[in-house]
């Protein structure tokens, strides 16, 4: 980050945002939203974790954690084992011995909210097809203590080898990983899985901060529409892949509709046998900032089961982010 910091609360001298994605946000987040909005690309977040069951005992990971510090970590209401800290231990937590071990894994609560959507059971057969670095599948793998067989997909090399000493790290060794491109495994593998995770790859927006330019440098209008074709074709592959009855959680980190509730919509217009269905957060009201999907976009109407879906709001504990539950009939 080589941006010098602006004089106190002189928020306007840090460097704008891209005129096209504020384009964006004037017109995806309602004006009562904006200021909050509008913060959280000029202020550090709080930090979110979960303790892991595969790599240690996670009370006795927690008895270390709160040894170590006067400022103990605050439980998330209504997700056992996961906790969240302030920005100012950011650092604490990110060299703490159990972040190194795998016995904890840093993960924004956003993220966690596409495994919450999926409820992976034990025993089940389960799809990450968009894998790296491994933060979801872990938490997957967790979930399924062990019973059932989880595979993950990921074609960037690079990437695949970072999942694959990842999912080690966090005692998911056991997970069957393929360097394979998305978009075939549904031809490969038809109708296998009781639940398909696709987070897909996206503009990323999510990741912008006016703190760090550099955090847009990549993106562009371009981006976007690229990342909505390659989204089309993996959506579609991973629905071949699901079994009738089952579950398909759709995600991104990024809040253009193209992305989202667009490719999404192509999916429904294409099978008749997709439903929507209705996203219930296990936190209580209010602690994810949430509005329900979009059902017109440009003055048109889209779908109105998408109002099914979440778009997650960035705010002070919580990135940007997309979900859709989508299932197929039995
Ligand atoms: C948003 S990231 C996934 C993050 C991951 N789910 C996690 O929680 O750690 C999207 C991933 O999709 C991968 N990807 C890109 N093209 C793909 C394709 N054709 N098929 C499958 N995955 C692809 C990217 O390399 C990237 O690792």
């Amino acid at each position: 980050m080589n941006t010098p910091a602006p004089p106190s609360g002189a928020t306007s001298t840090w460097p704008p945002l891209p005129a096209a994605f504020v384009a964006l946000l004037d017109a995806v987040i309602p004006a009562d939203r904006r200021a909050s909005v509008e913060r959280s690309y000029i202020e550090p977040k709080a930090v979110a974790f979960r303790l892991n069951p595969l790599r240690g005992h996670p009370e006795a990971t927690w008895a270390a954690l709160c040894a170590d510090t006067d400022t103990p970590p605050q439980p998330l209401p209504g997700v056992p084992g996961v906790f969240t800290v302030g920005p100012s231990q950011r650092p604490w937590l990110t060299h703490h011995p159990a972040a190194g071990d795998g016995r904890l894994y840093i993960q924004g609560l956003s993220s966690m909210a596409a495994v919450w959507a999926l409820d992976p059971q034990p025993g089940e057969e389960i799809l990450d097809l968009a894998a790296a670095p491994g933060g979801k599948t872990s938490y997957v793998a967790a979930l399924m203590q062990g019973q059932g067989r989880l595979a993950a997909v990921e074609p960037v090399k690079a990437r695949f080898h970072r999942l694959k000493a990842n999912l080690q790290r966090l005692g998911a060794g056991h997970v069957h990983t393929y360097l394979k491109d998305g978009t075939v495994v549904g031809k490969l593998t038809p109708e296998r899985f009781d639940r398909v995770l696709l987070d897909a790859p996206c503009s990323s927006e999510a990741q912008f901060t006016r703190l760090d330019p550099e955090s847009w440098a990549h993106w562009s209008p371009k981006k976007v529409k690229d990342s909505a074709r390659l989204q089309a074709r993996l959506i579609r592959s991973a629905w071949a892949a699901l079994k009738p009855g089952g579950r398909l959680v759709y995600s991104t980190c990024s809040l253009s509709p193209e992305e989202n509730e667009l490719t999404v919509q192509g999916l429904l217009a294409q099978q008749p046998d997709a439903t929507v269905e209705a996203i219930t957060l296990p936190t209580p009201p209010g602690i994810l900032p949430t509005l329900p999907g979009l059902t017109e976009w440009q003055g048109q109407a889209l779908d109105p089961r998408l109002a099914w879906s979440l778009r997650v709001l960035p705010s002070d504990h919580t990135d940007a982010f997309y979900v859709c539950c989508l299932r197929k009939a039995a």
